[in-house]
């Protein structure tokens, strides 16, 4: 049995549940690993100097043994996430670390801890086995998988399954992630694949999307309302894409900052009137390396009141850290919140504390989203109220090529990869629906 009569499969529309239920697994597959022996492989590099393309490779892995409630997927297509920047840059710590801790916690997760570690943290495909305990997903089925690996034992994340202590990012801080032809995933985190999206959009939007949603959406993150002016930082990447859509289609003012005219253009195709393209207006809110410039903060918070029309900002978006936080506290009016989930420049944070104390403003640390938060996120995506914003989809070969891109900012959106899938446009089971959101559905498309 190989991967290609699994693909078959996948492609035949008159392949049954039964029919994959009865299909032998391949004993190994492809996937997308980073090395524990490499680790150092960058030692001594500035950080945009390490090259995701040395460090990350194609290997025939072996099929991994399924666990109690878990699955194992095919996967068509998974996309590039940040966090396999980090993992494959080696920063800000190995991840060979997480998977080591994850190992010593069972017998059953001791599967984790090896010398290569396959990453990604989205995947659209077809479930191909379920573990024990499985009852609400079937082999046949076409799904989407959240992220968020929590083992729930633990009464602290009963109530919001982020607080749980044993809470993991799949394919980040567990091993045999989606970018793969097949991966290993926690049965609940299986949602239903959106059936108007082709295999790669569906799997474009997952983790920054839920992200986005509890970060600035859910009453967990900055609770955003009607009216809201909201500063979004990197409008037109992998978050602030999302984050524009859920502030446009909630009723409040998204403030697109960008870093070109080609980004201010997709943030105004998406419906967005308020934009700053903080390069060509050259805001350089550091002095030099230790030393913010004030000055800075307040030309820009005036620059934002121009385009509202006086008003200061309600909730800060933020993730790019150190290089724009001062200023995002500054920018913040009185009892207003910044929400952030990242440190891209920096994660030692400086800001003005007296802006912060004496005007009662809130800072909300945010991460990903529990598992209430991925599903409705994954259900405005499904219902075609937000939409994926896939730019350019990458062959499994190439991920090392598209790591580097989202690295150095070359890209738009979100960045797709076909796993299994043979070509881009596969999927799409509700085309009514997808005609009517075609021209959203494409609008990153090869920009
Ligand atoms: C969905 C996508 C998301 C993203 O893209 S996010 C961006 C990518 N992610 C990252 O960059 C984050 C990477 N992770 C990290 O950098 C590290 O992961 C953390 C800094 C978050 C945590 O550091 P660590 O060393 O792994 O964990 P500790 O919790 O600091 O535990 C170390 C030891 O310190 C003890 N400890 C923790 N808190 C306290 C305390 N309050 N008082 C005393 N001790 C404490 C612990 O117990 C433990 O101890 P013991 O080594 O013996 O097990
Ligand atoms: N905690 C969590 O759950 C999550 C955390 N993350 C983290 O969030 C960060 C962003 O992820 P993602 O949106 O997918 O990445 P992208 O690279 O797709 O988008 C980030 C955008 O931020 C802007 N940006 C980058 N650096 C700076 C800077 N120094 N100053 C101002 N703007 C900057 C860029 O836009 P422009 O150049 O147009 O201004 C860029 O397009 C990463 O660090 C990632 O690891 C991501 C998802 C979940």
């Amino acid at each position: 049995m190989t991967v290609k009569d699994i693909l078959d499969a996948i492609q035949s529309p008159d392949s049954t549940s039964d029919d994959f239920a009865a299909l032998p697994l391949p004993e190994s597959y492809r996937a997308i690993t980073v090395h524990k022996d490499e680790t150092e492989m960058f030692a001594g590099l500035e950080t945009r100097d390490k090259d995701p393309r040395k460090s990350i490779h194609l290997d025939e892995v072996p099929l991994p043994e399924l666990g109690p409630g878990e699955a194992l997927v095919a996967v068509m297509a998974s996309s590039v996430n940040y966090n396999s920047v980090w993992t494959s840059i080696f920063e800000p710590l190995s991840t060979f670390g997480f998977l080591e801790r994850y190992g010593r916690l069972s017998e059953l997760t001791k599967r984790h801890d090896l010398p290569y570690h396959i990453i990604g943290s989205d995947l659209a495909g077809v479930v191909l086995r379920t573990g024990p305990g499985v009852n609400a997903w079937r082999p046949g089925d076409e799904v989407v998988a959240h992220c968020l690996s929590v083992e729930l034992e633990s009464s602290d994340g009963h109530n919001d399954t982020m607080l749980d202590p044993e809470q993991r990012i799949w394919g980040f801080e567990t091993n045999f992630g989606g970018l793969a032809e097949i991966a290993l995933v926690k049965s609940n985190q299986l949602m239903p694949k959106p059936d108007h999206l082709s295999w790669e959009e569906a799997a474009a939007p997952g983790l920054v999307n839920s992200t986005a949603y509890r970060q600035l959406v859910s009453r967990n993150g900055a609770g955003m309302k009607q009216g809201d002016n909201v500063l979004i930082w990197g409008a037109s990447g992998g978050l602030g894409s999302y984050a524009t859509q859920f502030a446009l289609a909630g009723g409040a003012n998204p403030i697109c900052v960008v870093s070109s005219e080609q980004k201010a253009d997709i943030c105004r195709s998406m419906g967005a009137e308020a934009i700053i393209d903080r390069n060509a207006e050259g805001y350089k809110f550091w002095k030099d390396e230790n030393t913010q410039d004030p000055k800075e903060w307040k030309r820009f918070g005036k620059r934002i009141r121009e385009l509202t029309g006086g008003e200061d900002i309600d909730i800060v978006f933020e993730h790019p850290g150190r290089e724009t936080f001062g200023a995002s506290v500054y920018v913040t009016r009185k009892g207003g919140t910044i929400t952030t989930c990242a440190s891209t420049s920096g994660y030692m944070h400086e800001y003005d504390n007296r802006y912060l104390w004496m005007s009662l403003k809130r800072i909300i640390g945010s991460h990903f989203a529990n598992y209430r938060e991925a599903w409705e996120a994954n259900r405005l995506i499904a219902k075609g109220k937000i939409h994926p914003t896939l730019s350019k989809v990458y062959s499994l070969e190439d991920t090392g090529q598209a790591a580097y891109d989202v690295h150095r900012n070359l890209h738009q959106g979100k960045v797709g990869v076909l796993c299994m899938a043979p070509e881009e446009g596969l999927g799409v089971r509700d085309h009514e629906k997808r005609a009517k959101h075609i021209d959203a559905i494409n609008r990153f498309r090869n920009i």
